[in-house]
């Protein structure tokens, strides 16, 4: 296990009382996975991942990474558990006074590395990130990707084992969003590194994640394979998370102008795959006319949304729809102008 937190506790004390960010979160994770945390503002996400690293000091509670459990430690030892530890942050946290190539020897000297063998890592880790023509570049003269890049650079210098990633990409558009989550995937898969990010958007986890979990005042309140959780959501919470992606809205004007039966078919893994909408034309004399359709690939698989309209004899109908609902993981009739 890399990771194991066991009964996270950590409450602020302000001005007005004590408020709870993190309340008895218990999670694993195994090494070489991409581990997402998943929330609305404020549930807790920040206060918990900057717990992993003992930015934010636990209230209460155990933090195992790699077999040492930081919470015990003594400052010295704190600081060389650290660097086993790379953090990135979703405003990049660079030293603005500082050329992209000190930005990342600052971290291999902190860590004590001579001289001579941080430039040549400073080398390797820009070409790592794809940088290598900007080493000589003040952060204010990059673009917030690259500026992330420079980030995940600095966080790699001293060959962590874990990367924490806080909003990593909340700053950036989606096409360069899309670019440094694939730079982590590369990361996570070349080095081994084990990653834990935490975002407010679900396309990050759908994109790249393992496992999830899904954070609500303070708790985790469902937890699972992503796939499992994008196509079996068990909370509220959890559901609209995953309908921010997978669902649509049908205009009513389709509403309306129905004619025969509306059906709305979720397909799961491989059933998608398999043909059954082409099958049932074959099969039963009805026609069908698809109104709005969706697949999303989690993790190579596919997961479906459709809506039918299935029209000709009410027996044709009621067979093929009986066809597919057996074929299919859930099927709705969802309006019915026979
Ligand atoms: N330094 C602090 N002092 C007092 N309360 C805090 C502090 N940091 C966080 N909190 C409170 O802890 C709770 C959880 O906040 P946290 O920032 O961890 O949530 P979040 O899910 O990361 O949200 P966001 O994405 O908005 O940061 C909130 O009620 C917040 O107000």
């Amino acid at each position: 296990m890399m990771i194991e937190v066991k009964n996270l506790v950590k409450i602020y004390e302000t001005k007005k009382g004590t408020v709870t960010g993190v309340d008895h979160v218990s999670l694993k994770v195994e090494k070489g996975e991409i581990y997402g945390i998943v929330g609305y503002s404020g549930a807790g996400k920040s206060s918990l991942i900057r717990c992993l690293n003992l930015l934010e000091k636990p209230t209460s509670g155990e933090i195992h990474i790699d077999g040492v459990e930081l919470t015990s430690l003594s400052k010295t030892e704190l600081r060389k558990a650290r660097l086993k530890i790379g953090m990135i942050f979703q405003h990049f946290h660079l030293v603005s006074a500082k050329t992209v190539s000190e930005n990342i020897a600052f971290a291999l000297k902190a860590a004590g590395l001579p001289k001579a063998k941080i430039h040549d890592r400073v080398t390797e880790l820009l070409d790592m990130v794809g940088l290598s023509d900007k080493k000589d570049v003040y952060p204010a003269q990059l673009s917030g990707g690259q500026k992330q890049r420079v980030g995940i650079a600095r966080a790699l210098a001293n060959n962590p084992s874990v990367l924490l990633c806080d909003e990593a990409t909340s700053a950036l558009d989606p096409s360069t969003t899309k670019s440094i989550l694939s730079l982590l995937k590369k990361i996570n898969s070349e080095l081994g590194i084990t990653i834990v990010l935490i975002t407010h958007e679900m396309e990050v986890v759908k994109t790249i994640c393992d496992r999830m979990a899904v954070m609500q005042d303070g708790k985790i309140i469902e937890e699972g394979n992503v796939y499992e959780v994008f196509a079996n959501p068990k909370q509220q919470l959890t559901r609209d998370f995953v309908n921010s992606i997978l669902q649509f809205e049908l205009p009513e004007r389709l509403l309306e102008e129905r004619q025969g039966k509306l059906i709305k078919i979720y397909f799961q893994g491989e059933i998608a795959e398999q043909g059954v909408i082409s099958d049932v034309f074959q099969t039963f004399k009805v026609r069908g006319n698809i109104l709005h359709g969706k697949i999303e690939y989690i993790q190579d698989i596919p997961l479906g949304i459709f809506i039918m309209e299935v029209t000709g004899e009410q027996v044709e109908i009621d067979r093929a729809i009986a066809y597919i609902a057996a074929r299919t993981k859930n099927l709705e009739v969802i309006d019915d102008a026979a």
